[in-house]
């Protein structure tokens, strides 16, 4: 294994524990809420983590969702995933949202709501030109390789559900 990268951490509030990997080889670091906080079916709310870290240049921190709240309860993040910079030093805050569209979920100060990746990242410069060089792909993108799943209107009652024809699938 490679050795770790030195990150100092401010602890924000002294009774949460500081940003931790479950286990080896893990990627993600989990971080927990600072708060108690109940979102209903849809709502999102901001979570402080009760941590700042400094990170060293060249580095940047990725704020994960944990795909066990995602799976069973909906839970995401809105901006996932969040961008922590090198130069940032202020709280580590975590944006959750409530994805089911029935059932509240509620989280307990110290509960692991996100986890932490932590990366080195390229800057860099960015020079204007005229035309770009070409490649293979050229200007296709949004699924113009297909194989997309297909999309299902619901046409309300009284008609017939809709689905797209495989040729509709082939792109926009
Ligand atoms: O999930 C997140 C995302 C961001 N941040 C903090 C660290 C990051 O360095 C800073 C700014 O984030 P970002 O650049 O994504 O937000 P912005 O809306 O562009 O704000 P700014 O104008 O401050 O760059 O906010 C968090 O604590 N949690
Ligand atoms: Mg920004």
């Amino acid at each position: 294994m490679t050795a770790p990268v030195d990150i100092l951490v401010q602890r924000l509030d002294p009774d949460l524990p500081l940003p931790s990997y479950a286990h080896p080889g893990d990627a993600g670091a989990d971080l927990v809420t600072a708060v108690d906080a109940e979102l209903g079916p849809g709502e999102r709310v901001v979570l402080p983590t009760g941590v700042a870290i400094a990170l060293p240049d060249g580095y940047a921190a990725f704020v994960h969702p944990r795909s066990g709240l995602a799976a069973r309860c909906g839970v995401s993040l809105v901006n996932t995933p969040g961008t922590i910079d090198a130069g940032y030093r202020g709280e580590i805050k975590v944006i959750v949202v409530n994805h089911d569209l029935r059932t509240s979920v509620s989280f307990r100060r110290g509960d692991r709501i996100a986890q932490l990746v932590v990366q080195r990242v390229e800057r860099a410069s960015f020079h204007e030109v005229g035309v770009l060089p070409g490649s293979d792909r050229a200007e296709g993108g949004f699924g113009s390789t297909g194989g997309h799943a297909a999309v299902v209107a619901d046409m309300g009652s009284g008609t017939d559900t809709v689905k797209n024809s495989a040729s509709d699938r082939e792109g926009i």
